[in-house]
């Protein structure tokens, strides 16, 4: 059999940890996977003396994760760690230089490095895989660059901060306040040290920067992902949209448009019936649409302990077996400089606002909406006790610009209260 592959860990966390577990706990496996055996030389972690769900006295320690990048016993460095910059990227770096392979589930650091990474690695002859980066456990960077390498993408879709979706739906499901169920996420560690990450659109805008680069064939571009994040969306728009027939998601969209690179992260309605529509709790959803494959669906754990590090696994393997995959999928030296879409697609959007319930409000609204020229497609004025009226109003297509100025100018009605809401509807 041929030499086994060694493995340096940096990150005995959650992912960590869960990948020590499956080399341990499935090594005969792996070894007729891959056809070699795979092994872990050496970990390093902050806290030495931490009780760890694993047994690790068996590898060499290292403090210093660069140290531990830089090991002759280690063929593939494998971050888990976290964080943009600091340690995670100075190990990387080291492991690129001194010729090792690397693994990482670090989706913030290469949404912002990735592209120089790639370069180095491809320098040094070596590859970075990222599978566990992206939506956890499911397997969507090998679908983009090997299951569907044949495919001219149209767009990727998705939901990708676990967090999120759950907080949506936990409101819906209980009824509650963003606030009460924030706080609620925050009890059960679902949110990031800082929550931000999640809540901001973050997170899930790094990892869709990440799937744009390999879908569209461009350089990594997370400054042009237009982020908005879930702290704005109440009670009352899950359940108005809800009568209308829809869910709000924080949807991730990237689509080469005629306007160029369009990639947005922010709350969507989405058809209730649909795939997104029906996403419960902290599950993520990766849509996938190719010129010859049409629309493909995957569905599973955005994060947590197993569903991670059978990703990273996966990577481990992919090199062990002797895969050279370039980190997006083709040479990084070819990647396009993307043009980022100045605006984005039109689309129909969902408005609620209260209206002064006396004659004509309505038909003012209409005609700032009108000369905008903001088509209704539907409306829906609800019952209540006191002078203002709640009203829903669903757009046919138009574009934000079009529903930003009409939002100005509905103050200067007299006959809007407070702030109305638009939130873009999403076909799917
Ligand atoms: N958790 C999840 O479900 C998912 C996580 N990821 C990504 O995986 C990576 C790891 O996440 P996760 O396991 O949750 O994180 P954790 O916080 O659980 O673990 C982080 C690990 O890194 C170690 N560490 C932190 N800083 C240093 C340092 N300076 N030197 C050496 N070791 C250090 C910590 O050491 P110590 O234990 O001693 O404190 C800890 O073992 C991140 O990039 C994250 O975004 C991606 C998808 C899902
Ligand atoms: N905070 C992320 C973890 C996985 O990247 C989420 O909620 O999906």
């Amino acid at each position: 059999m041929p030499t086994p592959l060694r493995l340096g860990i940096a990150g005995l966390g959650t992912v960590g940890i869960g990948t020590v577990k499956i080399v341990q706990h499935h090594a005969a496996l792996l070894a007729r996977r891959a056809g070699r055996e795979i092994v872990v030389s050496a970990v390093s972690a902050r806290n030495r003396t931490k009780n760890r769900d694993a047994d690790i006295s068996g590898y060499a320690w290292e403090d210093d994760p660069v140290a531990l990048a830089r090991r002759e016993d280690v063929d593939v460095f494998v971050e888990l760690m976290g964080g943009s910059n600091g340690p995670a990227l100075a190990a990387t770096k080291a492991a690129i230089e001194t010729g090792k392979d690397v693994v990482t589930a670090n989706k913030a650091m290469l949404a912002i490095h990735g592209q120089k990474l790639a370069l180095a690695a491809e320098e040094h002859g070596r590859v970075i895989r990222f599978e566990a980066a992206v939506a956890g456990g499911i397997p969507v960077v090998k679908a983009l660059t090997e299951g569907l390498a044949g495919n001219e993408i149209r767009r990727v879709m998705g939901v990708m901060n676990g967090t999120c979706n759950y907080i949506l739906t936990r409101m819906e499901s209980a009824g509650l306040p963003y606030a009460e169920v924030f706080e609620e996420a925050r009890q059960l560690g679902y949110l990031e040290a800082d929550p931000n990450l999640d809540v901001g659109g973050i997170d899930a805008g790094h990892k869709l920067s990440l799937l744009a680069a390999i879908a569209f064939g461009t350089k990594v571009a997370f400054d042009a992902v237009e982020l908005e994040g879930i702290g704005r969306i109440s009670i009352d728009d899950i359940r108005r949209a809800g009568d209308m027939g829809y869910k709000i998601k924080l949807l991730g969209v990237a689509q080469m448009t005629g306007r160029g690179l369009e990639q947005r992260m922010s709350p969507c309605l989405v058809p209730a019936e649909s795939p997104l529509g029906q996403l419960q709790g902290g599950t993520n959803m990766v849509v996938l649409e190719g010129d010859s494959v049409g629309q493909i669906v995957l569905r599973g754990a955005g994060a947590g302990e197993g569903p991670t590090a059978s990703a990273v696994m996966s990577d481990v393997i992919e090199i062990a077996r002797g895969a050279r995959i370039s980190t997006f999928g083709q040479p990084a030296a070819t990647l396009a400089d993307p043009v980022p879409a100045k605006a984005t697609a039109p689309a129909p959007h969902y408005l609620r606002m209260a209206l002064s319930d006396k004659p004509g409000a309505l038909a003012k609204v209409a005609t700032v909406l009108g000369e905008e020229g903001i088509s209704i497609d539907r409306m829906r004025q609800y019952h209540h006790a006191d002078s203002t009226a709640p009203v829903l109003i669903v757009t046919h297509k138009t574009t934000r610009d079009a529903i930003d100025h009409a939002l100005k100018r509905l103050p200067a009605t007299g006959v809007v209260s407070g702030e109305p809401v638009a939130i873009r509807i999403e076909t799917v």
